[in-house]
């Protein structure tokens, strides 16, 4: 069964209309991304996903289950979470207080702080440090612990490589199979068009809310994405004109 079903959403800011018809559909076990230039609807569809903004239509299914109105929070007790853009920590606790953060409605499964701290042995170290004196690359490590511990079974996770230096998005995405072998589904968004197309199993490329193209990465060219991403041209491959 789909883990994850996206069904013809929309999701308005007032009468913006940011999110139109936006269907996805995440398997156990898959990375799924979605690409897209600034304000393409990423963060918008993610925040949607996630419970923290209300979509105006479609439906949202986990496990078969409808949970389109479900809060938030609760959506974290059935298997959902999201690493938001910015990280947004708790920028007066420590590291392991942090992550002690995610365990609040935690479900079961292979993820503790233990087991974090082993995907980030750092973390070990500077457990007792306050995340707000972190690096840019060890607050994104912190942040998806947070989310890991309550063990998801979708992590949602909104611009990995934001702010980060070259070096420190490789070894972020490096880590990405250390997850999905545990059995959590990933579904990020991204503005970092080739770490995403190297990670994912399958790509979303939104433009102006809407899909604009769609498929595995080994099937698509990068004159498609790009024209797809810059939305120079009918780029084929995937639902249009939603
Ligand atoms: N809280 C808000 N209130 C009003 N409009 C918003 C709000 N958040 C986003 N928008 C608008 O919705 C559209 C989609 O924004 P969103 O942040 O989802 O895009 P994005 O693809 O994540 O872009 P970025 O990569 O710049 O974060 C943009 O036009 C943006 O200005």
């Amino acid at each position: 069964m789909t883990l994850l079903e996206v069904e013809n959403l929309d999701v308005h800011h007032g009468q913006l209309h940011a999110v139109r018809g936006f269907s996805l559909a995440v398997e156990p076990g898959a990375t799924v991304a979605v690409i897209g230039a600034n304000a393409a609807g990423k963060s918008t569809l993610m925040r949607a996903i996630a419970g923290s903004h209300l979509p105006t239509a479609g439906a949202i299914r986990l496990d078969g289950k409808d949970i389109t109105r479900l809060p938030a929070h609760r959506r974290v007790a059935q298997g959902i979470c999201l690493v938001p853009e910015g990280r947004r920590l708790f920028k007066s606790l420590s590291v392991q207080e942090n992550l002690e953060t995610g365990t609040y409605r935690a479900g079961t499964g292979p993820w503790n702080v233990n087991a974090v701290m082993e995907l980030f042995p750092w973390m070990r170290e500077r457990a007792r440090q306050n995340s707000a004196s972190l690096s840019g690359g060890q607050q994104q490590a912190v942040a998806i612990g947070r989310a890991l511990v309550a063990n998801p079974k979708v992590l949602l996770i909104d611009e990995l490589s934001l702010g980060l230096a070259p070096a420190v998005v490789k070894q972020m995405y490096a880590l990405l199979p250390r997850i999905v072998e545990r059995g959590t589904a990933v579904l990020l968004v991204e503005q970092d068009v080739s770490q995403a197309l190297a990670a994912a199993d399958l790509v979303h490329c939104l433009l102006e809310g809407r899909t604009v193209l769609t498929g595995s990465p080994h099937d698509l060219t990068s004159a498609q994405v790009e024209q797809a991403y810059f939305g120079l041209a009918h780029a084929g491959g995937g639902p249009e004109g939603n």
